[in-house]
This record gives C-alpha cells, sequence and structure tokens, in this order.
C-alpha cells in the first residue's frame, strides 16, 4: 500500500481472499479501505481478476463509440439525467462528449444501447461492456459493504444492500486541448459525485485530480491497470459524514485524447438515505444529515448554481 501522506493516494492490491466477506483477510481489507476513505475520499486499487485484456477491449469500444457519426450518437437519449448523448458544447462542456448507460451489466440495456449505436450489431461491444460492467458493479457494492462492516454496523444494513443499489456506466471522451487551452482546469469541473461510490478507469492520458483535505489540488494519475474509487456525496451522507467525498476534476495537458469509464453506484428510486442512529452520538457524531432520497437531491442539485457543487449536500441536507 502507498504512503498514507495527503500528498500520496494509496493504492490498495485486492485479491480474491480478502474479497472474501467475512473473512479475516476481508476484515483487515476493509479497516484500510474505511481509513483510506475517511482520509482521503478516494483511493486506487489494483485487482487481478478485472483482465488486462477486457480494460483494453473497453478502451477499443470507447473509440469505435465515440468514432460514430454525430447523428448517430445523438439518437441516444436517456430519461436519466446526464445519460442522454451530450456532445462537445462551448457553453456546458466544451471539452468532452459523453453517455450514460443504466445497469449496462443486464443483458436488456446493453444491448438496446448497442442496437441504437449498431443497427447491424455489435456483440463484441455489448459483451465487452457488459462484462465490465458487472466487475466494477460487484466490486463497488463490496466496497461500500467493507466500509459499513467496519463501521460495525450490524447485517441488516448491508444484506439487501445489492438489491437497493443501481447503477449508470459513463462513458467519456476528453479531445485533445489547443495549445492555448492547455492545463485548463475545467475539462471537467471540480464536483464531488452525487453517487454512492464511483469507480473510474482512463486511457494512459492522465489528467484527472483531486483536492486534499487541506485544499490542495494533487493528480491521481491512474497507473495502468489500475482504477480509481470516489467517495459519492450519497455515502457521505449515509455514513453522517465520516467518510469524505473528494472534489476532484480534469485538466488536459497532453497531446492526445482521453478516454475514461466510471461506474455510478446510486440507490434505486424513492430509497431514503438515513444515516443510521449507530452512527450518531451526542458528543463526537452529532447527527449531520437528515433524511433524503437521491431523486430530492438531484432536483436540488439542478436548481442551484454549479459553483455551489461541492457545497450541495450539506446545503441540501445538513442539520
Ligand atoms: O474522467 C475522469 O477521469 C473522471 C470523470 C468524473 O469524475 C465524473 O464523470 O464524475
Ligand atoms: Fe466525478
Amino acid at each position: 500500500m502507498g504512503s498514507e501522506s495527503e500528498e500520496n493516494i494509496p493504492c490498495l492490491v485486492f485479491s480474491r481472499d480478502q474479497l472474501e466477506e467475512g473473512s479475516e483477510e476481508w476484515k483487515k481489507m476493509s479497516k484500510k479501505v474505511r481509513e483510506v476513505c475517511e482520509n482521503h475520499g478516494c483511493f486506487l486499487f489494483k485487482f487481478d481478476e478485472i483482465p488486462k485484456v477486457l480494460t483494453e477491449d473497453m478502451f477499443k469500444c470507447l473509440q469505435t463509440l465515440f468514432n460514430l457519426p454525430e447523428e448517430t450518437k445523438r439518437k441516444y437519449i436517456s430519461p436519466t439525467l446526464f445519460s442522454s448523448y451530450a456532445s462537445e458544447n462551448p457553453r456546458k462542456q466544451p471539452f468532452s462528449q459523453t453517455f450514460g448507460v443504466d445497469e449496462a451489466h443486464l443483458e436488456d440495456s446493453a444491448q438496446a444501447f448497442t442496437n441504437l449505436m449498431w443497427p447491424q450489431g455489435n456483440q463484441a461491444f455489448c459483451e465487452t461492456m457488459k462484462s465490465m460492467s458487472s466487475k466494477m458493479l460487484e466490486l463497488s457494492i463490496l466496497i461500500q459493504k467493507m466500509i459499513l462492516e467496519d463501521y460495525g454496523l450490524p447485517k441488516q444494513y448491508t444484506s439487501d444492500f445489492k438489491d437497493m443499489s443501481t447503477s449508470n456506466l459513463r462513458l467519456i471522451k476528453y479531445k485533445v486541448p489547443k495549445s492555448d487551452d492547455k492545463g485548463v482546469e475545467n475539462a471537467l469541473g471540480p464536483h464531488t459525485d452525487k453517487s454512492n461510490l464511483t469507480i473510474i478507469c482512463s486511457n494512459e492520458v492522465q489528467g484527472l485530480q483531486a483536492l486534499t483535505k487541506t485544499n490542495k489540488w494533487i493528480p491521481l494519475n491512474i497507473p495502468k491497470d489500475c482504477f480509481a474509487v470516489f467517495v459519492g456525496d450519497l455515502l457521505k451522507a449515509w455514513t453522517n459524514g465520516r467518510i469524505h467525498a473528494a472534489t476532484h476534476r480534469v485538466t488536459m495537458s497532453e497531446d492526445k485524447e482521453r478516454y475514461s469509464f466510471g461506474l455510478f453506484s446510486l440507490p434505486k428510486d424513492g430509497i431514503k438515505i438515513e444515516v443510521p442512529p449507530e452512527l450518531v452520538d451526542d458528543k463526537i457524531h452529532p447527527l449531520r444529515y437528515r433524511p433524503f432520497t437521491y431523486g430530492d437531491y438531484i432536483q436540488y442539485f439542478l436548481s442551484i448554481d454549479r459553483k455551489e457543487n461541492t457545497h450541495a449536500l450539506d446545503l441540501f441536507a445538513g442539520v
């Protein structure tokens, strides 16, 4: 594991043993994960059970997808917020193109997306996206369980966790910056994720940065075959603010396109995010957030100025 200093975001190496729920190895790793999330709100990990070739195939798929004609990509309109195809737009997102696919690990969702983009079919794309999403989703649920169990919460909170969660796979292409745009801070502006937890993977073009608790931007260079994890606002609220949701952004300074994909784990519609009484006490941990639903939070988020992005949770649900 990397150094615990603020300047250095740790890289955890997961193995199958450590992810065997309830085992001694699992308990040790859970403690590390919980501590890293409290201290940094993000971390890197490596896990050999996500095969290298799958990651490479996923990046090839992203290139093929974003190379489709603009009018084909525009056919993707999703009822989920921020998920319809969004092209580079000088006012909104000048540097990136994005898609969001709900439950991309499920056959029906993966096929529906693939068939819309390739009416003649593209089984390789469909299988790769499904397989990558299901591995990322499985890990995301395990990481969240590790955090909650390490707080000593009763099993009832984690046993039906999977059934209460849904997911959105975000696919992103960042364009090469013009020479005068290099190092632009807003390829993706500072934000916290409005998720429970996000797992991100990028091609070799770096640019992701995290804000430390002492307000310093540090690069989060993701080594090849590694992934980055960000705690989202919802899990921060759920743990009564004990874990930190790291603010992050993407800056582009290389002469190459950046591709990334991220699995956002979200609560299903209508699920209340409510701090368990076990995480509240009068002295050190008074209640910080009132109960709320993701839907209400997102509606609020849409109504506020973008500059408030990283304070949205406190403004909306802080007590
Ligand atoms: O592209 C990346 O590396 C980060 C993307 C991100 O932070 C997001 O979509 O919320
Ligand atoms: Fe993010």
